[in-house]
């Protein structure tokens, strides 16, 4: 006898970094007003999503061990409220191949809840919308947007409202990962603590940016990269200005802290460029691991989705 065993849809999404993260002030409902460019990176976590008879995630790769695995993980809440909207049982077993590092300023849980957002659309056969799809991951996380989109972009409000970017050629990027991870909230509220002691210099414009991404000149983007957070990730954790300063010695053109940190990114002037800083950082003894990657990258997407007859 012939059954149909469904083979999971498997999808994958992209990191970010923030080529430039400007915050204004705390807003009333607890968020900061935002002009950020985000760039969708390669290292990627990826989700597969087979039916089951009750909702479950498991995780797997080096970080898994510090995911959670019930509601708080971003992919259930992301299944259960799909769910609700589309009026179906979110029963699916979900697993996570995490390269992503997590807390690490690199949107890893919002790569997996835009990545749960796609797989279901697909599973489901429900044809939402890009726009339907927005407003469920903003529901999720400010940056959920984003990693359905990917790309480059930029995003104001909390960071969920997004304009696509015009970037030529790939970007290459070496990543230093730290051992143990920087909470998003946390670092919001060191940057206000700072702010309130002091004036740190705040970022200007984006219009230089803009045309150094539409340029693909990597030499030209360098100096314009920026992050308010860093400060404030920094101050939290004191060891990121030696890295920073050894991506730099290692022939990068350019390093900043990723989002909240405390992952450092560092652009290179070629792929060549990036084996090499990435070779040189690792002996460095400054961070845990290094990663290499480009952007801009596609969003969340599927990567393979079929049945499989057994008999
Ligand atoms: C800092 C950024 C930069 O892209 O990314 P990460 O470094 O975390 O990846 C983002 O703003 C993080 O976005 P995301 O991680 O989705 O945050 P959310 O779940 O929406 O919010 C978590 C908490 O972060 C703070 N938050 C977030 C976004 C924002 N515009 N202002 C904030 O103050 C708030 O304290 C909020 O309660
Ligand atoms: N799918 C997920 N992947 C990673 N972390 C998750 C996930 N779901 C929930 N979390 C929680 O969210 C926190 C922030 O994780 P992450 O999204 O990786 O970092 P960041 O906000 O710095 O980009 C983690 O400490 C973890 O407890």
């Amino acid at each position: 006898m012939l059954s149909v065993v469904p083979t999971p849809v498997v999808v994958r999404a992209p990191s970010k970094v923030n080529l430039h993260l400007a915050v204004g002030d705390l807003r009333p409902d607890g968020f900061h007003e935002l002009t950020t460019v985000f760039q969708a990176l390669s290292l990627s976590d990826e989700l597969s999503v087979i039916p089951a008879t009750s909702l479950s995630v498991r995780v797997r790769g080096d970080d898994a061990k510090v995911v959670p695995t019930d509601s708080r993980n971003l992919v259930w809440k992301a299944a259960v409220l799909l769910g609700r909207r589309v009026g179906r049982e979110p029963s699916v077993e979900i697993t996570i191949d995490k390269g992503i590092p997590v807390a690490g300023g690199m949107a890893g849980g919002s790569a997996d809840a835009a990545a749960t957002l796609v797989a279901l659309n697909a599973m489901w056969h429900l044809e939402l919308s890009r726009d339907e799809l927005d407003e469920v991951a903003a529901e999720l996380g400010s940056d959920v947007p984003f990693s359905l989109h990917g790309g480059t972009a930029v995003g104001t409000g909390r960071g969920e409202k997004l304009l696509p970017v015009l970037s030529r050629n790939s970007f290459h990027w070496v990543l230093a990962l730290a051992k143990g991870g920087l909470q998003t909230p946390a670092v919001y509220n060191e940057l206000d603590e700072l702010r309130a002691k002091g004036s740190p210099p705040r970022l200007g414009g984006t219009e230089d940016l803009m045309h150094a991404l539409t340029s693909g000149d990597a030499r030209a983007l360098a100096p314009l990269l920026g992050n308010d957070l860093q400060a404030a990730a920094v101050s939290l954790m004191p060891q990121l200005r030696r890295t920073l300063r050894a991506g730099v010695t290692a022939g990068a053109l350019a390093g900043i802290v990723s989002g909240s940190g405390p992952t450092c990114a560092f652009l290179c002037a070629d792929a060549d460029a990036a084996v090499s800083v990435s070779a040189e950082l690792s002996g460095a003894g400054v961070c845990r691991t290094v990663r290499v990657a480009s952007g801009p990258v596609p969003g969340a997407r599927v990567v393979t989705s079929e049945s499989i007859g057994f008999s």
